[in-house]
């Protein structure tokens, strides 16, 4: 398969890596000096046993108009990222290429194909003017939930951490032959593909941790052990994953897991700083509309009081707005 990575740092860059090792055509777009890497040493993996391999894609370029058309996209770049790289993806299209969103949150096109009485619901948060909409016809969006944890630790190196799933779901819960094929193919790299036929619960049991999680780690600078394991930021996390899953309960999704199970999985992860923590930490954009400026969009929408998620998302947003004018 032709298979088009946007965004090959720290998720992208592993599958990536992952995929061109097992024979797929894979193009790489990235940019600065991660892009430069690539092109002259190839792309290096450092998986969680100590063992590493380089994968040489077919292609790493930061230029969409030099890619020739794909079967699969993967945007594995940050979603506060896709509105900026949307109106360039037509380069990348032929008639049945298929867009997957491997990124956490709330996707742009929660309500679309959803049904009931919020269907086809633009969420302001996360595409105010249309253009992402516009740009991504929704029959080509595959949703995906991204399990793997890994971080770029220098230019063209990804160091992998944990986690090989990669949970898969057509957006109206068919199981149709191009989802199955792209579930081989990434099974065929070594990862776990399972499609799902409800992947919006997918998507919320994975944004469960990460609404708490994520904001309290980039307030306070702890990993996930440390926040599961102080009483206090643990009931913190708990009292805002109770408002989301009142939230989520009431579109429709059942959580097949408890609260406290979802906690101890975040906890398991171990002494790893979130990705928004690391986003801070690095001076970049975050992903807080994605991960709790929705969900503050949809506790309105479903009269739903969000107060703890409130409280973190505006902390957050000015964290992020003082941190601007600082540098
Ligand atoms: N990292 C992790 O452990 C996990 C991440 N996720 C999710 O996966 C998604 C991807 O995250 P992650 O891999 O960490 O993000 P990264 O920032 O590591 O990777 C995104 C890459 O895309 C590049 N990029 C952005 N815009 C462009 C552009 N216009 N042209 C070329 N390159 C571009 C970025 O470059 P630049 O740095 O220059 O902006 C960066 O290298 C997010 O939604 C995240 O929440 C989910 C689970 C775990
Ligand atoms: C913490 C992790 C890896 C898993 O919950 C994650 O999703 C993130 O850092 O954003």
């Amino acid at each position: 398969m032709k298979i088009c990575i946007v965004g090959a740092g720290a998720i992208g860059g592993y599958l990536g890596a992952k995929l061109v090792l097992s024979g797929e055509e894979v193009t790489l777009i990235a940019r600065g000096s991660h892009l430069e890497a690539i092109q002259k040493n190839g792309l290096k993996i450092i998986l969680a046993d100590g063992s590493s391999q380089v994968a040489n894609p077919v292609l790493a370029t930061s230029d969409f108009t030099a890619v020739e058309s794909q079967d699969v996209v993967i945007l594995a770049i940050k979603a506060n990222s896709v509105s900026a790289i949307a109106p360039s993806l037509h380069h990348l299209y032929h008639e049945q290429t298929m867009v997957v969103t491997a990124q956490n949150g709330i996707p742009w096109w929660y309500f679309c194909k959803h049904g009931g009485e919020y269907k086809g619901t633009r969420l302001n948060s996360l595409d105010p003017d249309g253009i992402i909409e516009n740009n991504i016809d929704i029959d080509r969006v595959i949703g995906c939930v991204v399990y793997p944890a890994a971080e770029i630790v220098e230019p063209g190196v990804i160091q992998h951490l944990e986690g090989e799933r990669f949970t898969l779901g057509e957006i109206d819960g068919s199981k149709t032959e191009r989802i199955q094929l792209l579930a081989q193919a990434l099974k065929k790299a070594g990862f776990k593909a399972p499609v799902r036929n409800q992947i919006r619960t997918e998507i919320w049991i994975k944004l469960w941790g990460n609404i708490a999680f994520n904001p309290i780690s980039a307030l306070t600078g702890a990993t996930l052990e440390a926040i599961a394991q102080y009483s206090h930021s643990r009931e913190l996390a708990r009292q805002m994953m109770l408002e989301a899953q009142t939230i989520a309960e009431k579109l429709g999704v059942k959580f097949g897991i408890s609260l406290e199970q979802r906690i101890n999985g975040a906890e398991k992860v171990g002494a790893h700083k979130t990705s928004m923590l690391q986003d801070i930490e690095a001076g970049r954009p975050t992903e807080i509309e994605a991960i709790a400026g929705a969900v503050v969009e949809l506790g309105k929408l479903t009269q739903t009081p969000t107060p703890h998620i409130d409280a973190l998302y505006a902390s957050v947003k000015l964290l992020e707005l003082t941190g601007k004018q600082r540098r």
